[in-house]
């Protein structure tokens, strides 16, 4: 890629010099104007549309250039060699003969004329407005010629006076071209940097936005840029260096009312609504001169829920009542009761043994809703601490609670039943200070034996279950096992590359055979196992059998019937890893809340069930 490069030449013989010599620049492509110091000001400005990387041009025009100009200009010097050819030209004039020009070139001049021995008045200028004042000056003492740059010598022909320009030779040329690749190396460097620096902003899912002391925008990332196109602002480029007092009205006011208060401190807390979402203000201010004075950044209430809170939230991608699988008249008598509860704003109690589907109701029912939009935070109540519940419901010094950023929709308490008393309390209390949310409760124990328990709280139960409903147990649905079946097999195809078409009719009659008391759970994970197993096209029998032997063997359903329905033939060992069994199955199959719940280590864990595993696999 060859660096494009606009030349700017204040006399006509520079730029034939320079087309001449660029044709060896094999890494160059020049285009060359010669304009004096107004007519490139226009030409300067549109270069950067137009792509040029680097300017270049002679003393007082490249002056002028790099204030008016964020591209790197490029000097064509006056080199030893141009002064010696104009001071061999002018030695033996007659005429009295003075050069004025920029330091630079003074010092040269001075240089080379002692070695001369060659004695030249030199009058320094340090900036172009002195130059008609320094003619005068020269030939208020008799000069006749004055030597300088393009803007001298044509100023001094404007006066009625004589002037020679020191031209730039070919050496000088080369100089020039050597430091454009210099330039540009570092230019280039500099500008992948930025561009980095750029994109890493361009990522953030916030808007974030530099303002100066005036408010006006000094920078703004893409998420920015957007938000503003999209409140019919006008887009970025329009708006970078205008005040934010019309683009966004707002964030104005909040920060000039922050500044008359001059209570700075209070920013971390704001809220405001753009383009009818709600964003989470943030303003630090720069403190380097020449920095940015304010740095904003917008976050939408979404993300900030998302990204700052624990993982109960969950993102809108919820299961829908379309999504759930079978055709039994039970489910569809629950689908149809819970599709009626979806339209309520009451709070509402799902009961049901484990595994069989709360959740995906409570999920569906929210989908359905009128708060659809407004988020669901699933609390899984045992293992959720209380100091997790304060700071999602009371908020931190710095951050607002959930409540109080306007929430209004759903918090899914699952598995209600097994909140500790202070957390039964703690969620009463917000259930009746914040009636816009909508709480869905789950319980594998029945609201009877609960309402049953003295030290449960009977207020909650009666708070959460305004609307109660009960999800069947799979054993009360068994048809609906052939749909789930064909399901599974496409999604595993999907994952595995394996083709199985479907269960053979004498492996199905063994899964309709057994009683699922680990419900929906139990059974996908049953199914897939089998599927694991499975070598051809059809599940077999024997796979099935395999795989359902051990279940029955290790797997225990009710939770409040444990000390009778566990199978105490057999080894100590033995009955122990039906407990450690019946407890991970009881704990969503997570080794970490089975070990915490039996008050084991991980090694110990593993020991003791090495053997089950063994001869799962
Ligand atoms: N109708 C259905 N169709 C397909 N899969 C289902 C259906 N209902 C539940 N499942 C599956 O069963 C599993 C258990 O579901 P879910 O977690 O909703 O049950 P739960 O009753 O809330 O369990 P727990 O009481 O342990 O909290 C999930 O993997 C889910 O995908």
């Amino acid at each position: 890629m060859k660096i494009k490069v606009l030349a700017i030449a204040p006399y006509v013989g520079l730029r034939d010099l320079l087309l001449e010599m660029v044709q060896e620049e094999t890494m160059i492509r020049m285009d060359v104007e010669v304009a004096d110091l107004e007519e490139a000001l226009p030409l300067i400005q549109q270069a950067e549309e137009k792509g040029y990387d680097i300017i270049i041009s002679r003393g007082g025009t490249a002056n002028l250039i790099r204030k008016h100009s964020s591209l790197p200009v490029v000097d064509i010097p006056v080199s030893g060699y141009d002064i010696l050819r104009v001071l061999t030209l002018i030695r033996r004039t007659n005429s009295k003969v003075a050069i004025i020009g920029f330091p630079n070139i003074c010092k040269a001049v001075a240089e080379v004329s002692s070695l001369l021995d060659f004695e030249i008045p030199i009058i320094q200028i340090s900036d172009q407005t002195e130059v008609r004042g320094a003619l005068r000056q020269a030939f208020g003492d008799k000069v006749q010629i004055v030597l300088g740059d393009a803007v001298t010598v044509r100023a001094a022909q404007e006066m009625g006076y004589h002037g020679i320009l020191i031209t730039s030779g070919k050496e000088s040329v080369g100089d020039m071209f050597r430091e454009v690749r210099r330039v540009y190396d570092v230019y280039r460097q500099g500008r992948e940097q930025t561009m980095f620096y750029r994109d890493i902003l361009d990522q953030d899912t916030r808007a974030i936005i530099a303002l100066d002391d005036r408010h006006r925008i000094l920078f703004m990332n893409q998420t920015a840029g957007e938000l503003l196109a999209s409140s019919g602002s006008g887009d970025a480029d329009a708006l970078s260096g205008s005040s934010i007092q019309y683009s966004l009205p707002a964030l104005y006011k909040l920060i000039s009312g922050a500044e008359e208060a001059d209570s700075t401190a209070k920013w971390s807390k704001q809220f405001l609504y753009l383009n009818e979402q709600q964003y989470k203000v943030s303003v630090s201010e720069g403190r380097k001169e020449g920095s940015f004075r304010y740095l904003v950044s917008l976050d939408s209430i979404e993300n900030w829920r998302n990204e700052r809170r624990f993982a109960a939230y969950i993102p809108p991608r919820l299961t829908t009542f379309n999504q759930m699988v079978g055709s039994s008249v039970m489910l569809n008598r629950t689908i149809a009761k819970a599709q009626k509860y979806a339209l309520s704003d009451r709070n509402l109690w799902i009961s049901g043994e484990r595994g069989t589907g709360k959740s995906l109701f409570a999920q569906a029912i929210h989908s359905a809703s009128r708060r659809h939009a407004q988020g669901f935070y699933m609390i899984p109540c045992e293992g959720m601490t209380g100091q997790e519940t304060d700071l999602l419901l009371k908020g931190t010094a710095e951050e607002l609670g959930l409540p109080e950023t306007g929430f209004g929709g759903t918090i899914y308490l699952n598995n209600v039943d097994r909140l500790d008393r202070e957390a039964q309390d703690q969620w009463l209390q917000a259930i009746r200070r914040y009636p816009q949310i909508r709480f869905i409760a789950s319980s594998s124990t029945s609201l009877t034996r609960l309402k049953g328990k003295a030290d449960y709280n009977h207020e909650l139960i009666a708070a959460l279950g305004e609307l109660q409903m009960a999800v069947p147990p799979l054993k009360e649905r068994m048809e609906d096992i052939d749909e789930i079946i064909r399901v599974m097999i496409a999604n595993y195809n999907f994952q595995s590359g394996k083709q199985i078409v479907g269960f053979r009719e004498a492996a199905l009659d063994e899964l309709l055979q057994y009683d699922w008391p680990g419900n929906l759970r139990e059974l996908e994970r049953a199914i897939h196992e089998m599927l694991v197993l499975t070598q051809g096209n059809h599940v077999e029998k024997k796979d099935a059998v395999t795989v359902i032997e051990q279940y029955k063997e290790s797997l225990i359903a009710d939770a409040d019937t444990v000390s009778t329905t566990i199978d105490l033939r057999g080894t100590l060992e033995e009955i122990e890893r039906r407990i450690i069994t019946y407890v991970l199955q009881e704990e969503g199959m997570n080794q970490s809340k089975t070990c915490k719940r039996l008050g084991m280590n991980r090694t110990t864990f593993w020991r003791k069930m090495n053997k089950t595993f063994n001869n799962e696999t």
